[in-house]
């Protein structure tokens, strides 16, 4: 895994789909520039007429920020890559950061991406990032996270950014580039104390650390390994139990939380923030004990914004009444963290908000009883104009003007490739689109992936 011998491009590559172009994410260091260098000896070996473009991020955060952004784009000129410069010129919050670069940073990338039609962005994190990451977690939270970042995650559920590098130690990248002579930016934010990566990355260079990144590594690769198939189980169990009798409302069959408890626990966890319109999943401990209390009884509960009903006929899950948005209608804005709005017109007065009472014209059907699917249809999105409600769009009969569509809430800014199979089977429940292929060959749609 750690060797960076003459064929570590193709070890590294081979199992991807690069017909369709990639952009490798470049800050300069020696990582990402090993990235590059390794993916167009790749490229130049396999598949020429690919398109390779690298893009640099300056952040404006340090005064030698615009500097370095040249100083890849002379490099990649030396190598005959293209490169373009993007800059966050952003407001920068006081707080929080690394955790604002990074948002906006991916942001910029899937942008870029968006507008050369690429759907590959490749980064340069390591086996020393992954350890890092590992550990910062465990610190943090006691254990939980283990997994460490995914081999490859969906960014806005259109843009695949995959981290090929995750198992190759930063030394022997550096060793490489030092072989080549080919020289690197060293980010002072790496040595900077003040932030949580940069004190980990000092410890782990101290005595022990080898003996704590072997461990991290190895602890991350069973928790991915568990993590990946907890999510093939979930996704069984929302495919085995759970149905959507309406726009907006998930009915769980009355015994699915009986057979496999755990896989059901995280099934309910995501569809909560599903039907929720809620980008986290709701705490573990807290799932859990409304769970406990879903299989010994009935029981009506509020938990990330859904209200859990249990019913003869069902488990019904649907999104609270509270706090829900009237605004006007935006091209490509997100409702309530669950809808996905698509204009094909000049919004006009167009109002998104809730169907309220003119829920009452739907009839129930199926063992749905009416109370649950009005409560359910108020908190749907509709199109209204000068208090008229023009039309309910998840009813399937949308104006022309607009489509709502349904998003996975909890995954529709970042999926990691471990959740792949859950979020297909929720994506497939609801009525999301599909995912996007998957940049890996011979790999179906919401396959999961087992490359770290
Ligand atoms: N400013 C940036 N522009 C483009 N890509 C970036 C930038 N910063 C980070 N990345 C991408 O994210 C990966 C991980 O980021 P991280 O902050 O750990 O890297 P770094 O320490 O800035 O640089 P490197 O990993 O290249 O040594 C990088 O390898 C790179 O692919």
């Amino acid at each position: 895994m750690l060797d960076t011998g003459p064929d570590l491009s193709d070890r590294l590559f081979s199992d991807f789909d690069f017909s369709n172009g990639a952009i490798a994410a470049v800050s300069g260091g020696s990582d990402s520039t090993a990235l590059l260098l390794l993916l167009k000896h790749h490229l130049d070996r396999t598949l020429p007429a690919a398109r390779l473009l690298a893009v640099t991020i300056d952040h404006e955060l340090r005064p030698g920020s615009a500097a370095e952004a040249q100083a890849v784009a002379r490099l990649c000129a030396e190598h005959g890559i293209a490169h373009r410069t993007l800059i966050w010129s952003g407001r920068k919050p006081s707080t929080g950061l690394p955790a604002a670069a990074r948002e906006a940073r991916y942001r910029l990338l899937a942008e870029a991406a968006e507008a050369e039609g690429i759907c590959l962005v490749l980064t340069g994190h390591t086996a020393d990032d992954q350890a890092e990451t590992v550990l910062m977690r465990q610190a943090r939270d006691g254990g939980r996270g283990l997994a460490g970042m995914a081999p490859a995650m969906l960014y806005d559920w259109r843009t695949w950014i995959a981290r090929p590098l995750l198992g190759t130690r930063r030394a022997a990248l550096r060793e490489m580039l030092k072989r080549r002579g080919i020289g690197w930016i060293e980010d002072p934010t790496n040595t900077n104390r003040r932030f949580e990566r940069p004190r980990m990355r000092i410890s782990l260079a101290g005595g022990d650390g080898e003996a704590r990144f072997a461990q991290a590594i190895a602890k991350a690769g069973q928790a991915a390994a568990e993590r990946e198939e907890l999510g093939s189980r979930a996704a069984a169990v929302i495919g085995a139990f759970a149905s959507r009798p309406a726009s907006g409302l998930i009915r769980l069959d009355r015994d699915f939380a009986n057979e496999d408890s755990e896989a059901a626990l995280y099934a309910l966890r995501i569809l909560l923030a599903t039907v929720g319109g809620v980008s986290f999943l709701v705490d573990e401990a807290r799932c859990r004990a409304l769970f406990e209390r879903l299989r010994s009884g009935t029981l009506c509960a509020t938990l990330s914004r859904t209200v859990v009903d249990t019913r003869r006929t069902g488990i019904f899950l649907y999104r609270e009444a509270r706090n829900l948005p009237a605004v006007p209608a935006e091209n490509r804005a997100l409702w309530d963290g669950r809808r996905r709005i698509t204009l094909s017109d000049r919004p006009d007065g167009l109002v998104i908000a809730p169907m309220g009472a003119a829920a009452k014209r739907f009839a129930p059907e199926g063992g749905v009883p009416a109370s649950v699917l009005r409560m359910a249809l108020a908190a749907e999105p509709a199109l209204w104009r000068g208090g008229e409600c023009l039309d309910f769009a998840g009813g399937g009969a949308a104006a022309p003007a607009a489509a709502i569509v349904p998003v996975v809430s909890p995954f529709a800014r970042f999926l990691p490739s471990f959740d792949l199979k859950p979020a297909a089977a929720v994506a497939a429940l609801i009525g999301a689109p599909p995912l996007p292929p998957s940049p890996f060959r011979g790999h179906d749609r919401g396959g999961g992936w087992a490359k770290a």
